[in-house]
């Protein structure tokens, strides 16, 4: 079933290890058969080393039942179906505990825009979540993560900004399928790394010009552009 799909799923999340996003067992891929509703993720607390395609879950998007496989689907699963469901273009979700990122989402701070580096591929600040409160944490916690997620995400393209730091958390990052995502997840990582050292050089450092915030992005990712096009 869906072979293809775990193929791209499996070497998606090998991905993770060889960009240094992940340690052990962190982080977790998926992608989404659209046509069928079913979701391909990586199996929870398998180590990367010896990973491979028929190890990878198949899940049912609505429903999140296993559908294929003896192993459990990542631990966060609940969270890449509520972003899928809610955020229809997104073929493939991402979910690191990279080092900036991470560090971004524990100081539950958006990273800004300071240059023209984070302007080629976000149209303005990566979003933090609010914190959860008590209730959303002891009840569906992972379903709650993405609610959270799609909430931080009104009014917003989530292809123009496909990222966003969970507070107290981590990062999640998408894209049009698993390589873009993963694709994503590591120029969140340089942005998240590069916003540090700028603001340790200079902790008064404010966001950069909105014109040339649009020049860049635009240029790359408006309407006529060929980045972002499906
Ligand atoms: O963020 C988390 C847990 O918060 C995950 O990244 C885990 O570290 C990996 O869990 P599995 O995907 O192996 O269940």
């Amino acid at each position: 079933m869906l072979e293809a799909l775990k193929e791209e799923v499996c070497k998606a999340n090998l991905d993770l290890v060889t960009e240094g996003l992940v340690i052990q067992t962190f982080g977790n891929v998926s992608g989404i058969d659209r046509a069928s509703g079913l979701v391909v993720i990586k199996p929870s607390g398998v180590p990367y080393d010896g990973m491979k395609p028929e190890h990878m879950v198949v899940v049912e998007l609505e429903t999140g039942k296993v559908v294929e496989s003896n192993l459990r689907p990542s631990s966060d699963t609940a969270t890449h179906l509520v972003l899928y469901r809610a955020f229809k273009d997104v073929g493939g979700i991402v979910h690191t505990h990279s080092l900036y990122a991470t560090a971004w989402a524990q100081a539950k701070r958006a990273i800004p825009a300071m240059g023209t580096t984070h302007a080629d591929y976000w149209h303005g600040e990566v979003p933090c979540t609010r914190l959860m409160t008590n209730d959303e944490i002891t009840s569906e916690y992972e379903a709650n993560t993405g609610e959270v997620i799609v909430e931080t995400f009104d009014g917003i393209d989530p292809l123009h900004k496909p990222a966003v730091v969970v507070a107290s958390h981590g990062p999640f990052a998408w894209g049009k399928d698993a390589h873009d995502a993963v694709h994503n997840a590591v120029i969140l990582e340089y942005l998240a790394h590069l916003a540090s050292e700028t603001l340790k050089i200079n902790p008064a450092t404010g966001s950069m010009q909105g014109v040339l915030l649009d020049k860049h992005f635009l240029r790359k990712h408006g309407p006529k552009a060929y980045y972002g096009q499906k």
